[in-house]
């Protein structure tokens, strides 16, 4: 549907420049169009500059105007008049838009006078009876303005959906508009019957009918029966709507209890807050939580400590890979699931977005992606550790309430056999306003920013239930949100066998241990080091076959071979016991200078060679490898030789 995605909107918005075009055409050609088809077209203006794509499919209002218009012509229409393929909202992608009002206003304590022009302005109740808190979030575009038929259909909406509470402030908010329109209240009886939208005699019942379903009132209920069937009765409607002004001053939003609602709105408006100003707890360190971040550490802002570990990585993501993955993403996006009771996949209005799963193998892209969400948690994220990346794309007003990552209890895991241990959550938009991630039992509010992802544990680390883990993703009031989340798995039973404890999630922003670093210098750059110097021989013995190989780039690939053979060598030495013995400036002196030797002995007879062998690559390469081989065997075996002499000689220390 169009609702559950915003990125469907955009494009929505770029079909419909088409459409219009395409139809106007078709009408200046002298062709016919049914009647809804030609006040669609007639409404666009040719002289009004047209919007931005995002200026209609990032605001929810606008949104709203574009689904409404587009849901009253005809699909076998447009496609006939169009000649192409093409989709269009239905009835339900305007019912969806119309909630998404209705939740984005409740959540967000949006003014609805100033809703309906278009414009977003929250009003923040302050619990001390100060004066509330008043927030612009997007000013007002006379263009968009909802009229009394529109409020009355949200109306109707949020009755549908059983938010009575909701209802009623929308059929209250269509009788104000409808009242100002018609200046007196001493009109009621005597409305013309021919102006379009709803009357007010009908707004009133509907009103009188949903207060009822929230509180019994027996006023309320004696005067609607009195109306009775009789069509004008100006004096019983005002009674009526005098009874109803009171009724509705004595309700209160009702309090959700499944969910810890107040919390969860609470974080979600300081969430559109934050979006302005930095935290003021904001604390930042630059970590190396593995050797590949040794000379870009990756800055992290820990925003919970204690467990479960909450912390926030900025700059995690690319540009360029975040428009690999919206674009293979957005060719298999579907409306996202939740985990049902009984383990299975279904549809919730308490999860609104698409979602594409994408899988590491895909690309080498989005293998390296996944690689760093390793090298950052310490985890394994190779299939079956690693979920597929869920790619998601929320709708305007898009949210997804609160829950837990992990599969509970009652859910046999069916999808994936292992349990979460793990969420990475990547944001790979700004939100315009709305969309922070929120932690409803810390009290954390996580705004979503370009590049930057969330990490938090789903389990503690005696794998029990890590329940304060629980979070959710708030609507969306303006822009697109989209994100990736990675889910890293254990095998509970692999765990029990194996530690009997959660692997060590080192994504708490711990350097990298002195463990780690050591044994990157003394044991994988030797290791490269020795293959680079093996490789190094084939520049000197068959520098022909070389050169086709790397062609341009051959003197860098030359260069840099040698120059991991000293890295790897110079280093080994550093780090045999014998060097290790002596002061620091020697260690260097000495590895330095066995570095240089054994390399450059090597070139210089493998130069020499070169003159006498015959001139055929296998043989050359053959050669190369054989002896580098050797020498690097030859080497080590002699100074592992020196180091066992120097140990067994060395007296004893007291
Ligand atoms: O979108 C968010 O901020 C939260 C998403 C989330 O919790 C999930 O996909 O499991
Ligand atoms: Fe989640």
């Amino acid at each position: 549907g169009f609702f559950s995605a915003v990125a469907r909107l955009e494009k929505l918005v770029q079909e419909e420049r088409e459409i219009v075009a395409a139809v106007k055409q078709h009408i200046q050609n002298g062709g016919k169009v049914s009647a809804d088809m030609k006040r669609y077209v007639d409404s666009f203006d040719d002289n009004n500059t047209v919007p931005e794509p995002d200026y209609i499919a990032h605001h929810p209002v606008r949104a709203y105007f574009l689904i409404k218009r587009l849901s009253k012509i005809t699909l076998s229409e447009t496609k006939k008049l169009t000649g192409k393929e093409v989709q269009l909202p239905t009835v339900e992608d305007l019912h969806m838009t119309a909630l998404a009002l209705i939740v984005l206003q409740d959540v967000y304590s949006l003014d609805m006078r100033s809703l309906v022009q278009g414009q977003l302005v929250m009003v923040s109740q302050s619990t001390n009876g100060a004066e509330p808190q008043i927030t612009e979030i997007c000013g007002k575009d006379p263009t968009f303005t909802l009229d009394p038929s529109d409020t009355y259909y949200i109306g109707e909406v949020a009755c549908k959906e059983n938010k009575f509470y909701q209802a009623v402030l929308w059929f209250n908010l269509t009788l104000e508009i409808m009242r100002e329109k018609e200046k007196s209240l001493l009109k009621i009886g005597d409305e013309q019957t021919d102006r379009p939208g709803p009357r007010m005699r009908d707004v009133l019942l509907k009103l009188a009918d949903t207060v009822q379903k929230i509180k019994w009132d027996r006023d309320v209920f004696m005067a609607v029966s009195k109306l009775g069937a009789k069509k004008t009765n100006a004096e019983g409607l005002s009674h009526l709507s005098n009874l109803l002004e009171n009724a509705i001053s004595s309700l209160s939003k009702p309090i959700r209890t499944e969910i810890p609602h107040i919390n969860y709105e609470n974080l979600c408006r300081l969430g559109v807050l934050k979006n302005r100003a930095p935290h003021p707890t904001l604390t930042c360190r630059y970590v190396r939580p593995n050797p590949y971040f040794y000379l870009s550490p990756a800055k992290m802002e820990l925003l919970h400590e204690r467990s479960p570990l909450v912390a926030l990585y900025h700059d995690v993501i690319t540009d360029k890979e975040v428009n690999k993955m919206k674009d293979i993403a957005l060719r298999r996006m579907g409306r996202s699931p939740v985990v049902a009771d009984d383990g299975g996949e279904m549809f919730s209005r308490t999860r609104v977005s698409e979602t594409g799963w994408i899988f590491d193998t895909e690309h080498p892209m989005i293998a390296k992606l996944s690689r760093r969400v390793g090298y950052i948690t310490g985890l394994d994220v190779n299939l079956p550790y690693g979920e597929a990346f869920q790619v998601l794309n929320y709708g305007l007003g898009g949210f997804y309430e609160p829950h837990v990552d992990y599969f509970r209890d009652e859910q046999p895991v069916l999808l994936t056999n292992g349990q979460r241990i793990a969420t990475f959550l990547f944001y790979l938009s700004d939100v315009k306003a709305g969309g922070a991630t929120v932690f409803t039992r810390l009290n954390l509010t996580v705004p979503a920013v370009k590049n930057s992802a969330v990490v938090f544990h789903d389990l503690k680390k005696s794998l029990a239930f890590e329940q304060d883990s629980e979070h959710a993703g708030c609507p969306v009031l303006m822009g697109s949100k989209w994100n990736i989340m990675a889910a890293l798995l254990a095998f509970v039973g692999d765990i029990l066998t194996k530690n009997r404890q959660l692997p060590n999630i080192n994504a708490i922003g711990n350097p990298f241990s002195e463990r780690q670093l050591e044994r990157f210098c003394f044991h994988h750059v030797p290791v490269i080091g020795a293959l680079s110097y093996s490789a190094f021989s084939t520049n000197i013995l068959a520098y022909k076959a070389f050169d086709e190989l790397f062609t341009s780039r051959h003197l860098v690939v030359a260069n840099c071979l040698l120059l991991n053979s000293h890295l790897g060598i110079g280093l080994y030495l550093f780090n045999t016991p014998t060097i290790r013995a002596a002061n620091t400036r020697w260690r260097v002196a000495w590895s330095v200078y066995g570095s240089a030797m054994f390399n450059f002995g090597s070139i210089l007879l493998w130069a020499t060679v070169k003159e006498i062998i015959p001139e055929h690559a296998v043989l050359r390469v053959g050669f190369g490898v054989l002896s580098s081989v050797c020498f690097l065997l030859v080497g080590k075996k002699y100074l592992d030789h020196v180091d066992t002499k120097l140990a067994k000689s060395k007296p004893k220390q007291k």
